[in-house]
């Protein structure tokens, strides 16, 4: 199993006014399957790119384990990489895809058809062996891809937004191929995805870039739990935002003194509370609130709510919020073990 790691790593296209990464410093762990997460243009086929090896870095490193793999070609770095798009050769069967990067390497026609008869059994493919890529689904092509991709037993596999063409069933069962297929070899993988539900159900890490910066690396739960700035609460759905002081373990602001969990930095800072930690009925940091409006959302409830003046947003199951209607009078409280503060803004008073 190998490591991962870029350090430094620098990239402007020519003629562009702002960098695609401004020094990208990112390990990730051997074994682990890492998402790379971020919104559109934040940087993250230009990382899966460089590390590829098919555009060459302004400045930084590209290291296996203890070995730069900067300078190599692609196909000596011992780096498989998956697009979005399968990318398959059209005159080739699916055997024959799969099958190609091995007799490029130069290896026994036996040996070929056994590595590429196991492979496509493993990803259920075998009876589709001797199709060409125009009679196969999207789903199946896909499959395909990473079939051809894993046969070489790359030491990093990078899958860039592989589930972003197919539909909701098709994207479940590639998901939890993808999943598996990793903890069998533990081939260290990075996937592209720009979904953070998607990096959330699928990876073990998630690093999440922010306009060419990493700007948090982390298990999935943190982002929710413990997110490292506004804006990373942000891209994960947070919306309630409190600024304020605390001291002695409470924090001032407009909804009064509300009490922390212990450990929290005293100071400035910006409060923050998800959406689903908000308790409608009485309990810690009882508050009283009006509610707003009431959006039914299927498999949540969204009550947004007034409370000294100020607009808290809360979901809750449907049960608990179907008896509800705007203009009525609630009260909410905040437990204290979801309260948690992100530095304030730059600039902020
Ligand atoms: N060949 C190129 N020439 C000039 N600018 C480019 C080129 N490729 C990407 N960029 C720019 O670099 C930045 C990062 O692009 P990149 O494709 O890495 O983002 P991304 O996070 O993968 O986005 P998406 O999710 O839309 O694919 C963007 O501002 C993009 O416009």
């Amino acid at each position: 199993m190998t490591r991962l790691t870029l350090k430094g790593l620098a990239k402007r296209y020519a003629g562009a006014g702002q960098a695609a990464l401004h020094g990208l410093d990112l390990t990730v762990a051997s074994g682990s399957l890492t998402a790379l997460l971020g919104p559109s243009g934040s940087g993250k086929t230009t990382t899966m790119k460089l590390i590829a090896g098919l555009i060459a870095p302004d400045a930084g490193d590209i290291r296996l384990d203890d070995r730069s793999i900067r300078d190599l070609p692609p196909e000596r770095r011992g780096v498989a990489m998956v697009f979005q798009n399968p990318l398959l050769f059209p005159h080739l069967t699916v055997a024959g895809n799969v099958g190609f990067g091995l007799r490029m390497r130069g290896l026994a026609p036996d040996r070929i058809a056994a590595s590429v008869a196991a492979m496509l059994a493993r990803v259920r493919l075998s009876d589709l062996a001797d199709r060409r890529p125009a009679q196969l689904s999207g789903g199946q092509a896909q499959r395909v891809a990473l079939a051809r991709a894993l046969v070489l037993r790359p030491e990093v596999l990078l899958l860039d937004e592989p589930l972003s063409s197919l539909d909701a069933t098709l994207r479940d069962e590639m998901r939890g191929l993808i999943r598996d297929l990793q903890r069998e070899t533990g081939i260290t993988t990075l996937v592209v995805t720009h979904d953070q539900a998607e990096a959330v159900a699928l990876a073990d890490r998630i690093a999440l870039l922010l306009d060419g910066r990493l700007v948090q690396h982390d298990r999935p739960e943190a982002f929710y739990r413990r997110p490292a700035s506004e804006a990373v609460a942000r891209f994960f759905g947070g919306v309630n935002f409190l600024p304020g002081k605390a001291r002695g373990g409470r924090f001032d602001c407009a909804l009064g003194a509300l009490d922390l969990a212990p450990g929290l930095p005293e100071g400035p800072g910006l409060l923050t509370i998800r959406p689903e930690a908000i308790r409608l009925g009485p309990g810690p940091n009882p508050l009283p609130a009006r509610v707003q409006a009431v959006t039914f959302l299927g498999t949540q409830t969204r009550v947004d709510l007034g409370v000294e003046g100020f607009a808290l947003q809360a979901l809750v199951a449907p049960e608990a919020g179907l008896p509800l209607s705007p203009g009525q009078e609630v009260t909410v409280s905040l437990p204290p073990s979801a309260l948690w503060l992100l530095p304030r803004p730059e600039g902020a008073a």
